[in-house]
């Protein structure tokens, strides 16, 4: 990937003073549950599951990846999107207690706490699988001012469309928090999207197994969120010095 610094400084970005955290597969390790589960389904019908379908459902609302999940397979005479929700839930319910936080997680969202910069996550995760997968992770999630998860009455479509970003900023403190000023963490090319789409400025830290072409929309694309520099969206260094 290229030099994170130099990505930058191609685009326009405004005054970053907010940020916002996508949750699976940025915070938490939680997507390699969703690709376990629906290998196992399309396996019983002697296919297989690769990353381009993974890239188009990733971040989604589960109805809505449910969707694109059995008309891509071309399963969805045998299997509508709703069964295979049923058919998924049970094991991923067993999964997401599991769930480990992804590198880098604790020391930047505790410098983000320090420094006083306000901090929420947008996840198109249904509430009740936030629980789940949050449930040994009280210390981060405390951190956060808010979370919107995709059930919210506010979001009544997922990842691109713009609106969990945007009922995001509406809930900070003083808010709605200009999108200009805003920094959204994102793994998925639908977060990524659904970022670029509400105006505002977008990390992305994609899994390596995701096509690289996904890679042009995001402002600054990192391997990992240990690789965050805080300098190069003027935000407060770590140590208060520069990285
Ligand atoms: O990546 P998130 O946090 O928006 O979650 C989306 C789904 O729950 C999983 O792809
Ligand atoms: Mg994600």
């Amino acid at each position: 990937m290229a030099n994170p610094s130099t990505e930058i400084s191609t685009k326009q970005r405004g005054l970053i003073t907010h940020i916002i955290f996508d949750m699976d597969g940025l915070l938490l390790d939680t997507e390699k549950f969703y690709t376990e589960v629906q290998e196992i389904i399309l396996a019983d019908y002697g296919k297989t599951f690769d990353w381009s379908l993974k890239a188009k459902m990733m971040g989604k609302k589960a109805i809505e990846a449910a969707k694109v999940f059995v008309e891509e397979t071309g399963i969805s005479d045998s299997l509508t999107a709703e069964q295979f929700l049923v058919k998924r839930e049970d094991l991923l319910l067993n999964l997401f207690p599991t769930s480990e936080l992804m590198p880098g997680v604790n020391r930047l969202i505790s410098h983000f706490r320090a420094t006083g910069v306000p901090i929420c996550v947008a996840t198109g995760s249904h509430r009740r699988h936030f629980e789940l997968k949050t449930q040994n992770h009280g210390e981060v999630f405390s951190m956060m001012h808010h979370v919107v998860t995709g059930d919210d009455p506010e979001v009544t479509q997922g990842k691109p469309s713009p609106e969990i970003f945007l009922a995001a900023a509406k809930r900070f403190e003083g808010g709605p928090v200009d999108p200009s000023n805003i920094l959204v963490f994102e793994d998925a090319p639908s977060g990524v999207a659904a970022a670029k789409n509400a105006g505002m400025s977008v990390v992305m830290v994609p899994d390596p197994r995701l096509d690289g072409s996904f890679h042009a929309a995001a402002d600054q694309v990192l391997h990992s969120l240990l690789d965050f520099n805080p300098s190069d969206w003027g935000l407060p260094p770590f140590n208060g010095v520069a990285n």
